[in-house]
């Protein structure tokens, strides 16, 4: 099975690519020679490559930035993605989207399920909530993947964020009134490998077809995953760094980011029988592979 992966330099395109062997042939393929914004070089690459499934990672992903330069997100974002899946559908392939815990208000209870209203508190949300309605409109033949708080050793994310205030700082403050499941992108590449076999191998399966909820195993706050990093820290380097809870108010943002991100698996599990794993072995794994300078 040959994947074309939109976004080369990206966290999940990177991972994908580094599952590339003989099982999966994994190309990806970022600006200038494909660009969201030009429906014409997705066509291009897609005739060129002549892959079975088209995944899009590609994304506009600066949150706060999103809010001052919403044009430029939604681009990318919405009629970027649409174009991804026109494109996959004009070939007559399947496509799979990657889309964000962020299109949810944060005020539901529990775990957002799929058919939950959304919500999206910022620009970017919004942007990716119109992705989704674009990408479902353009091709039917799609697996929407509603990831959240992904990191990884490629790329720039939270985890490695922290590490970096940790070289100059002993005290760091991060809030605790955000709850959700931090994402390892090796085990979102793999979740989006088992689901382009689906695609590719059940043609006309409604159930593999539609929204779905992909995270990690379990929950916790941004200042819980920034401890779990710090232990493991602490454990192989001896560096101690202090977490000091705080709330949304205490750390003003120009976006707002949703209280509750948390969403249930539920349907994907099922649809795929395939799950990720807790997300505490994804901070252990992508230390280890800092560790052993495995990415930039
Ligand atoms: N990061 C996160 O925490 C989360 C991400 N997601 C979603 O998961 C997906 C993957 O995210 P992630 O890997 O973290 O993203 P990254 O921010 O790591 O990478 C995004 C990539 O998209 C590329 N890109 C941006 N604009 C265009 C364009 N016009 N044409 C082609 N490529 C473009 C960027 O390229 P360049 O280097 O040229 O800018 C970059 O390589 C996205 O859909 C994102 O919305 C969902 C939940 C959480
Ligand atoms: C750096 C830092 C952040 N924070 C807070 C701010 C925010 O509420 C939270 C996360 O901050 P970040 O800006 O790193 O993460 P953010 O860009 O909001 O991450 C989001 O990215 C997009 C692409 C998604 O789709 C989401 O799922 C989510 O992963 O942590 C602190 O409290 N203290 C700190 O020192």
């Amino acid at each position: 099975m040959r994947l074309l992966v939109t976004g080369r330099d990206g966290q999940v395109a990177q991972a994908l690519l580094a599952l590339s062997g003989s099982d999966v042939d994994v190309v990806a393929l970022g600006r200038p020679t494909l660009d969201l914004t030009d429906r014409a070089s997705i066509e291009r690459a897609i005739a060129e490559h002549r892959p079975d499934v088209v995944v899009n990672a590609a994304a506009y992903t600066a949150v706060d930035k999103a809010e001052s330069d919403e044009a430029a997100a939604y681009a990318v974002n919405a009629e970027g993605a649409g174009h991804v899946a026109a494109a996959a559908a004009a070939a007559g392939l399947p496509v799979v989207h990657i889309s964000t815990d962020y299109v949810f208000a944060g005020d539901k209870a529990g775990p957002y399920v799929e058919s939950d209203p959304t919500g999206p508190q910022g620009a970017y949300g919004r942007s990716k909530l119109e992705g989704e309605r674009l990408v479902a409109e353009a091709n039917p033949n799609h697996a929407i993947l509603r990831t959240a708080w992904v990191y990884g050793p490629y790329g720039a994310n939270f985890l490695k964020t922290m590490l970096r205030l940790s070289q100059t700082r002993d005290l760091l403050r991060v809030v605790a009134d955000q709850r959700g499941t931090p994402t390892y992108a090796p085990d979102i590449a793999e979740g989006i490998v088992a689901v382009s076999r689906a695609l590719e191998s059940a043609p006309g399966d409604a159930s593999k077809r539609g929204v779905f909820h992909m995270v990690s195993e379990g929950e916790t706050t941004w200042a819980g995953f920034a401890e779990a990093i710090f232990s493991r820290l602490a454990e192989t380097s001896g560096k101690h760094v202090t977490v000091e809870p705080i709330t949304t108010a205490d750390y003003p943002t120009p976006a707002k980011r949703p209280a509750n991100s948390r969403l249930d698996t539920t349907r994907f599990r099922q649809s795929f029988g395939h799950s990720l794993p807790e997300w505490t072995e994804g901070v252990s794994r992508c230390m280890a592979a800092l560790a052993a300078n495995e990415a930039p």
